[in-house]
């Protein structure tokens, strides 16, 4: 077991009322593994995501990693989000560079080639010098992909990172998201609330309900790699938590071109 979740509760104060975002949250991930934690606006996903990044703390309960309690944020991991998160007055090679400026062990050519060698495997290599600015918000998003994984990160968190681009764009994202993870081999914890992106690419998606936030089942997705969106078995996935929601689809989801 790599990360141990236990007995997770996190309540917050608003106008004087107690609101529970975390109810008894149990999960246990390991090493390498792809989760999502997907649900509807409000049950807890960034929640929980930030208290295992240790952006902020449960009210009780634990969350270890590797068998160490989490208190605060680790330099071993990264987070993306969905703005992406450039420096708009840094070229593309340079925010990328970013990542490394804190390892003062590393001379300023080495940088660069650790962050031209991520530049390329997100397709980027030729927009190194370009601005953020002139990129697409795909590509934007590609940056800040290669800017986290230059870091070499144990755990990469994503809080709906591809929440505000277009559909195609977003499963050409899903696509290199997942090559990526197949190369470098990473934890990834992503918090979604689209249920096809979620059955794409996750190992396990982690099904959280609201009022009070609390995960309400964990399916573990045997579907391989290189998943077919409208194979049977994909939407046979898809149906058990749509009856999770209590929201089945009484026809199959069409597909039309
Ligand atoms: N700092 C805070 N103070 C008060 N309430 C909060 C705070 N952070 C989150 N909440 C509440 O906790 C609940 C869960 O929020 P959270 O952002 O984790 O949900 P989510 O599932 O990620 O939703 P979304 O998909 O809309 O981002 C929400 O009702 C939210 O209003």
């Amino acid at each position: 077991m790599y990360i141990n979740i236990s007995n997770v509760n996190k309540q917050f104060t608003h106008k004087g009322k107690l609101f529970t975002a975390l109810n008894n949250v149990n999960l246990t991930i390991e090493k390498g593994e792809f989760i999502c934690l997907l649900g509807p606006s409000g049950c807890g996903k960034s929640t929980l995501l930030n208290a295992i990044a240790g952006f902020d703390h449960p009210t009780s309960g634990s969350i270890t990693i590797d068998g160490k309690e989490v208190t605060k944020p680790s330099t071993r991991n990264v987070t993306i989000f969905q703005n992406y998160g450039l420096l708009p007055w840094r070229n593309v090679l340079k925010n990328v560079e970013l990542a490394l400026e804190s390892n003062k062990a590393l001379k300023s050519g080495e940088r660069t080639e650790i962050a031209r060698k991520y530049l390329d495997l997100v397709g980027l290599g030729n927009f190194a010098d370009a601005s953020p600015h002139q990129l697409s918000g795909g590509m934007q998003q590609r940056v800040s992909i290669a800017r986290a994984l230059t870091a070499n990160p144990d755990i990469i968190f994503m809080d709906e990172p591809f929440g505000a681009l277009d559909a195609i764009t977003r499963m050409k994202l899903q696509d290199d998201i997942l090559s990526i993870q197949k190369k470098e081999k990473k934890t990834i914890i992503f918090v979604t609330h689209d249920i096809d992106e979620a059955v794409y690419l996750a190992d396990r998606v982690v099904v959280m309900t609201p009022n009070p936030g609390m995960v309400k089942k964990v399916l573990t997705i045997n579907l391989g790699p290189g998943r077919d969106r409208t194979s049977d078995d994909f939407q046979k996935i898809r149906n058990i938590i749509f009856e999770t929601f209590n929201m089945k689809h009484s026809y199959p989801i069409e597909y039309s071109i």
